[in-house]
């Protein structure tokens, strides 16, 4: 194949070049990549002395038979919703005989009999999750799993990240007391989730090429006298110490396969190591074996069955969905500073500039690492690099500054990444295309493990891809690979749900709906909708003739460049314009190599087109153009009618720059929109009606003085306690997380106890951690409340301002989602940007939010939504000129100065009105003069006379 046939990786063709603003780097070298291998250090274990103990200790809360079913009927289910739902839990079927021999090997000490244990969480499982997780509730699966591995049963377990794997296989020893061996990928992870434990006062060690002698025979001591409960080993040094497990054959009860897609080649991480952890099963007969992953498909959870010999094992799955993650795609522009600057808070920590909570940034390349990390610090934020290039002290001091809250922001390539073991990422940046649509879940799954809403950013531009390609392409597996990539593509590239896209890759569809709150695909699909604009483009007789050019021109042999040059009539294809092919050369010319692009897109995501890599004359690797059998049956079936999820490109005539048509083909190929502006005349209008009869109130204006909570007091409660956080976490030499989570400190602000029984009520901190420090939290927080007069021992902290009247309004006529948001706006007096910042949701979606409390008549702040006596005036009279008319924004918006309003300005002053003044609707559009006896008085007056306000309240 010749070079010019296909679309190079190495170099952007000339048509690219011409229409995208594309990055000029040459493809980075190999040792520019970091792969997760480089965290890992292998030692080979000196051979120890072995003492084995008969006893085992149990944990001494251990009052009750843990798998007596008299215990456990007395107890009811105990399952806690969660953002995602379980949807499999069924054994898989990798062989024939995969299903059956359930049989628990006897041989395990620590299998709890033959008789199977309980559907219903135990006393002792429910006081083992409250007193080290400090949680009452299992989620969903959880016990199901946990009981599962106390049958002594092998079990595959898919649970998205942050979902509570290590619950499952943590129980086992606590209940048991005895040894869990945990087999994890990274030491860095190991090392946390070891500090983690002994902060609850669980006994747990890890051995890797770190520890010293002395060391190792303290934790063998302690693992073979039954003391210790987790025992932490890389797969590499397993395969150098069986006789050091070996010693341990009596103790173990679990082996626990941590992040098991590594096991498997169609995983997005193998490692060779994990793929002989089978041979474990010879040093512990009859063991069970829990493999737990956040990111398998079908095709990886059979290979890591198959590969760790699980013949029996059940799959438990839950939804990939990570439903507080706020996922967006930004083209990368040039400059970095540009790019990353308004993803800024405006407020700043005495640490500096922050991304509204601890953030890491993924590039591609440790040059680009260096880069970010440069433009970052310009920027004033306060952050570290992390990649494999750089020393193991200087790495070790990045990861422990970062979860201890030292540095807010870490710039670092794939090597950070499973080995965050941090709950409180608020933003997940990649900045560069990530290197496949697996690694992109894996790293953002780094985001919001506490549940709480998250931001996933992704900047790339098509330059990315093509050295994504390039280095992939060199990789063993490379067709695989290619294949992950293709779906990353459409990923960042679709005009539909963003999440729908990813979550397909798994194998899970369904989600193909435009929700708020989900990514930036949706609000602009939302925006669309609402402005009256289309949602689909009828692409039909475009698609048939891309098809045409495929097939029947270059016989699927040609990239997307020479298609479009082809289509649009270039110079550099017209040997191909012959015969039957003739009409359609130039066929698209009226429209720029943009919109032709973007229509190509669209195809590949639905599957009509697929990129194929193929090698060329020139040696260099290149991607072509190829129609899928959906395509060819779409073509062939004489199809007309394709519509696509609409976008601005796709939208626009996509005339700019277009060259001249050839022949007369380009008349007959129109575009037609499905969905064009809403109204028309002699549609329904709606007129601001002309008497008040509503007072809509401002928050500013709602009475506090007879209320002991002001918004205000409880945010500087909050920085209190964040404080105090800090300091214990330093005196006790543990991550602030570790002290109290982001949510035990919310409900600390909320509830503000001084006494153990309303401390008992909070949710998810161990009793070990309520030991430590309840105490000084529930000092702190009675000096706090006493000085600023706010009452302690309550549930209720959130209605701060509102009337008892206005609490059931939000509690009953908005969603959660909107009376979340639209809360933290009034407690904390918060712009659209920081609800939008701390809810990791766009403000588009937090503008609709507040506008639907508007429409309840709740009380907003007006100068944190930019809400201008000026403006109302600027927007009455605009409204007057165009006939009281407020069915649509854009003509209002014309008629206002620009530096004066935007679309969410002018929407909650609208909105305002309608409370005020309501509306009439009619099917004539009004023609009447303007009417400036509207203006409301309220808005009058605030310009002249802010003291008189309080005349305005309720
Ligand atoms: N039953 C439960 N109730 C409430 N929270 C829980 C429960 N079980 C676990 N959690 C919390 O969920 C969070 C995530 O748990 P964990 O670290 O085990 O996640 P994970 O599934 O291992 O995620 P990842 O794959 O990202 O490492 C933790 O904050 C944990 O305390």
């Amino acid at each position: 194949m010749e070079a010019n046939d296909v679309d190079s990786f190495d170099e952007d063709s000339q048509i690219e070049k011409e229409n995208q603003q594309q990055e000029t780097q040459p493809v980075p070298r190999d040792e520019d990549y970091d792969s997760f291998d480089d965290d890992i250090l292998i030692a080979t274990p000196a051979k120890l002395p072995v003492h084995i103990d008969a006893g085992s200790k149990a944990p001494d809360f251990l009052d009750e038979d843990p798998i007596s079913p008299s215990n456990a009927s007395s107890h009811s289910l105990k399952t806690e919703g969660t953002q995602t739902e379980p949807v499999v839990c069924e054994p898989l079927n990798v062989n024939d005989d995969a299903e059956f021999s359930e049989t628990p090997t006897l041989t395990s000490p620590k299998i709890l009999g033959n008789h199977p244990t309980s559907s219903l969480p135990t006393p002792s499982a429910l006081k083992a999750l409250n007193r080290y997780f400090g949680y009452e509730t299992f989620r969903p699966l959880q016990w199901d799993i946990i009981r599962g591995s106390l049958d002594g049963k092998d079990q595959l377990v898919v649970m998205s990240t942050g979902y509570g794997k290590s619950v499952c296989f943590q129980l086992k020893s606590l209940i048991c007391g005895d040894l869990t061996i945990v087999i994890s990928p990274l030491i860095s992870l190991m090392d946390d989730q070891v500090s983690n434990l002994r902060s609850n006062s669980i006994q747990a060690s890890t051995l890797n090429s770190q520890t010293n002698a002395a060391e190792r025979e303290e934790i063998l001591e302690k693992a073979q006298n039954g003391t210790l409960r987790f025992l932490y080993l890389t797969p590499e040094f397993i395969q150098v110490s069986e006789n050091i497990l070996s010693s341990l054959k009596h103790r173990v009860g679990l082996i626990a396969i941590d992040e098991a897609h590594c096991v498997s080649q169609w995983g997005h991480d193998f490692r060779s190591d994990y793929r002989k952890l089978a041979d474990l099963r010879n040093i512990f007969p009859g063991v069970p074996f829990m493999a737990v992953t956040a990111t398998a498909t079908a095709q990886v959870c059979q290979d890591i069955i198959k590969s760790l010999d699980m013949k029996s094992a059940k799959t438990f799955k839950t939804s990939f969905n990570r439903k507080n993650l706020f996922l967006s795609v930004n083209q990368k522009g040039s400059v970095i500073e540009y790019d990353l600057r308004p993803l800024l808070m405006e407020s700043q920590t005495i640490k500096g500039k922050h991304f509204g909570g601890p953030a890491v940034i993924y590039c591609f390349t440790r040059a680009m690492v260096t880069k970010v990390g440069e433009a970052l610090l310009k920027l004033g934020v306060n952050c570290a690099c992390y990649h494999a290039g750089l020393s193991e002290k200087v790495r070790r001091e990045t990861h422990q500054g970062f979860i201890r809250d030292e540095v807010s922001t870490v710039v670092a390539t794939v090597a950070f990444g499973m080995g965050i073991d941090k709950p409180d990422v608020r933003m997940v940046i990649h900045y560069g295309a990530p290197k496949d649509i697996e690694s992109y879940y894996q790293e953002i799954g780094r985001a919001g493990r506490d549940g709480k809403p998250s931001q996933c950013i992704t900047f790339f531009n098509a330059g990315d891809m093509v050295k994504r390609r390039s280095v992939i392409s060199k990789e063993p597996k490379a067709a695989h690979h290619l294949r992950m990539l293709e779906d990353m593509e459409a990923f960042l590239t679709t005009n539909e749900c963003r999440r729908h896209v990813l979550l397909c890759h798994f194998g899970e569809v369904g989600m193909n709906e435009i929700r708020p709150e989900c990514c930036d695909s949706c609000d602009a699909n939302i925006a669309r909708r609402e402005s009256g604009k289309a949602l689909d483009v009828e692409v039909g007789k475009e698609a048939r003739i891309v098809l045409h050019t495929v097939t029947k021109v270059y016989y699927n042999r040609k990239g997307v460049t020479g298609v479009i040059e082809f289509i649009r009539g270039s110079t550099s294809q017209q040997s191909m314009a012959r015969g039957a092919n003739a009409p359609f050369f130039g066929a698209g010319a009226e429209r720029n190599i943009e919109w032709w692009k973007a229509l190509i897109s669209q195809m590949i995501i639905s599957k009509l087109l697929t990129k194929e890599t193929t090698s060329m004359a020139n040696g260099y690797g290149g991607t072509i153009l190829c129609c899928t059998p959906a395509g060819q049956s779409w073509y062939d079936l004489k199809q007309q009618s394709l519509k696509v999820p609409a976008n601005e490109i796709l939208l626009s005539s996509g005339a700019r720059g277009a060259k001249r048509a050839a022949g007369d083909a380009v008349d007959k190929y129109k575009i037609g929109i499905i969905n064009g502006s809403i109204q028309k005349s002699g549609e329904e209008v709606k007129i601001l009606g002309s008497t008040r009869k509503n007072a809509y109130t401002f928050a500013a204006n709602v009475g506090s003085d007879d209320r002991s909570c002001t918004g205000k007091n409880i945010k500087d409660l909050r920085v209190v306690l964040e404080q105090l956080r800090t300091e214990e976490a330093a005196q006790f030499d543990m991550p602030p997380f570790q002290v109290a989570s982001n949510s035990v400190l919310d409900q600390l602000v909320a509830i503000r106890p001084t006494n153990s029984e309303e401390v008992d009520r909070i949710n998810g901190w161990p009793v070990e951690k309520k030991r430590l420090f309840a105490e000084i939290f529930m000092k702190t927080i009675a000096t706090f409340c006493e000085e600023n007069n706010l009452g302690t021992n309550v549930s209720d902290a959130t209605s701060v301002l509102l009337s008892p009247e206005q609490e059931g309004i939000v509690k009953n006529s908005l969603t959660p989602s909107q009376a979340a948001a639209y809360l933290m706006h009034l407690e904390n007096a918060a712009s659209l940007k920081d609800v939008a910042f701390a809810r990791g949701i766009s403000e588009a979606t937090v503008c609709g939010y507040i506008v639907a409390a508007i429409d309840h008549g709740l009380p907003v702040h007006q100068s944190a939504l930019g809400l201008t006596a000026r403006r109302m005036q600027l927007l009455e009279a605009a409204i007057n000129e165009n006939g009281r008319d407020v069915s649509r924004l854009k003509p209002l918006m014309e008629r206002l100065p620009p530096e004066a309003m935007d679309y969410n300005v002018l929407k909650f002053l609208m909105r305002i009105l309608i409370y005020e003044f309501g509306t009439e609707e009619t099917t004539q559009p009004s023609t009447s003069a303007q009417n400036t006896t509207g203006v409301p008085d309220w808005m009058a007056k605030l310009a002249y006379q802010k003291s008189d306000a309080k005349r305005f309240r309720k």
